[in-house]
Formats: C-alpha cells, structure tokens, sequence
C-alpha cells in the first residue's frame, strides 16, 4: 500500500452495559478517500465513528486517527479534524454568517465564511437567523461548520437527512470537490445511492462486526453476480437470471428479428447485496471469520 493511512483501527471494542455495541472492528481508510459506513440501525456505526472522532472513550483495541489515538486527543489534532453532528440545537440569535464567521475563529486556517455559505448553497440565508431555518437548511449549516476549519479529515454522520433531492445532488458534488482537494471523508449513511455516488469504499456493519468491505461497485461480488435479462411479449413480461447476459440478448435479438420489446438488462443494486449482508446474525460471524 502506498497511499499513506488516515484511520487504523484493530480490535475495536465497545460496550454499554451488557449491550456488545462494537465486537472487534478492524479498518484501513486511506488519506484521500471518501469512506461510508453503512449498516441497520443499532449496528454500531455511530459508536465506533465517535470512538474515532475522539467523543467516546473505547473499551480495547487499537485506533490511530491522523496517526494520534483519539482516547488522548489534543487541540491541534482537534484542529485538523472536522465533525458535522446531527443538527445544533443552540443556535441563539446568531444569523448563518455570523455562527459560521464564529466558528471560523476556531481554526488557524479556516476557509472563507461567505465562500462555504455559498457552497452550501445557504448564500441568499447568509442574513437570517439559524433558528428560522427549516430543518434541511439547517444541515446545510451543520455542513458549513464541519468544513469551515479546512479539516484534513471530515466525518459525516448522514449528512443529508432531511435534505430535498436538489440539495443532496448539490452536496454531493461539495463532496466530491472536498475530497479532490485531498480532504479524508468518513460518512455515515442509510442512503445507499449517496454510498455508491461518492464513496471509494464502504464497510457495512452489522451486530457490531464489519460483514463486508470494499468498492460499491464491486461489493458481495456485485459485479460478477448473475444478470436479470428481462423483456415483453405478447403482452407477457418474461424474464431470466443468466451468467452470459450478451449472448441471452442476442438470441433475444435473433427471435424478434431486431428490437426485443422493452428489454433490460440488470445486475444486483448496492442494496440487494447490502439487505442480504445483513439478512442473519450467522451471516455476520462468517463473513467476519468469527465462528
Ligand atoms: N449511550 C448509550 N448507552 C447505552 N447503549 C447505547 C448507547 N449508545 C448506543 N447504544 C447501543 O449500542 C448499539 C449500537 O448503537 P449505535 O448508535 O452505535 O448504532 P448505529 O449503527 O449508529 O445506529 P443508527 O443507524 O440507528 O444511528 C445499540 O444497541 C444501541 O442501543
């Protein structure tokens, strides 16, 4: 591996009480990456992001984060590190300008307040106050306060909850420009399309375990997975699960003596192979080699 590392974890664990919330994560997320983690509700995302973000103290195992073990964090690490939390509850009277003109004071370097505002799309509410925003502009100022200190690396926990398509669309591409800046991202999502538009790789977890690892794309042997090749006729819709699509749809061609009535031609989606990775608890204990 040549790219140098930003997160290392081995052996993370994490509970509360008799709840195992994190059951021996390993990771490897590379500086530059965009990495989501995905995973159901209670699976153990937000524990072990926190435990990362150095807001939650970890039971046993190793975790270096910008090579600094977050258990011992320290201003200037703080400082190299952006968090955006679910929504600020105190936003007092402060307008967008001037809370995120306050929490550029924060950083040595922080970029330009009305330069983010803008590219959170918030420039025409840099005057109102937080508390009269709706709820998806307020992300959008949660967002702001994340990149503002120019972080090497940004930690996102769902980042666009609550946001209308448009402004998903245009976080996104924030996104994307971020990480061609070199920034590190981690993101938390449930949105399985936003996984496979910005990560380079994705960790599912599941009853505290990672149960697959790698490329979105590639995911569960997504790529190589059998094809759905399906078409219409005489008012019928037919369909078949083949390993050689191309020649399934020439023949189709041949018989119909040109176009096959409302062809497609589709692989697994990201969720497909996502719902069965978290189908059964045996299926965590395997794929992680915990028998
Ligand atoms: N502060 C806490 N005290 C006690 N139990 C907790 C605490 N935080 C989390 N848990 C438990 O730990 C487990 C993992 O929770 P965690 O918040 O890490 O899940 P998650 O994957 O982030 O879920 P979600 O998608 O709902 O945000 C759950 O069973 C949860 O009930």
């Amino acid at each position: 591996m040549t790219a140098t590392t930003a997160i290392k974890v081995r052996g993370l664990t994490k509970s509360y009480g008799d709840v195992q919330a994190v059951r021996g994560i390993d990771l490897d997320i590379r500086a530059g990456e965009v990495f989501a983690v995905l995973g159901p509700n209670g699976a153990g995302k937000s524990t072990t992001v926190e435990i990362l973000e150095g807001h939650r103290k970890r039971d046993g195992g190793e975790v270096s984060v910008l090579s600094v073990d977050p258990g011992r964090p320290t201003r200037e690490w703080r400082s190299r590190i952006g968090v955006v939390l679910q929504t600020i509850e105190e936003a007092g009277d402060a307008t967008v300008r001037e809370m995120v003109r306050h929490f550029a004071r924060y950083y040595p370097d922080p970029r330009d307040p009305d330069e983010v505002i803008e590219q959170v799309g918030l420039a025409e509410k840099a005057g109102t106050r937080v508390r009269e925003l709706s709820g998806g502009q307020r992300r959008r100022v949660d967002v702001a306060l994340g990149i503002i200190g120019r972080p090497e690396l940004l930690f996102l926990d769902e980042p666009t909850t609550g946001f209308d398509p448009e402004a998903r669309r245009r976080f996104w591409e924030l996104i994307s420009g971020l990480s061609d800046d070199g920034t590190t991202i981690v993101l938390t999502t449930h949105y399985l399309d936003e996984a496979e538009a910005l990560a380079d790789r994705v960790a599912v977890i599941a009853w505290g375990r990672i149960v697959a690892e790698g490329d979105p794309h590639t995911l569960g042997g997504r790529a190589t997975a059998k094809a759905s090749v399906s078409w219409s006729q005489d008012g019928v819709r037919h369909s078949v699960e083949t390993g050689t699509p191309s020649r399934t749809v020439a023949e189709l061609a041949r018989r119909f003596d040109g176009e096959v009535p409302e062809l497609a031609v589709t692989r697994p989606t990201l969720e497909d192979i996502y719902l069965k990775l978290i189908e059964t608890p045996a299926a965590a204990g395997q794929e992680a080699g915990d028998e």
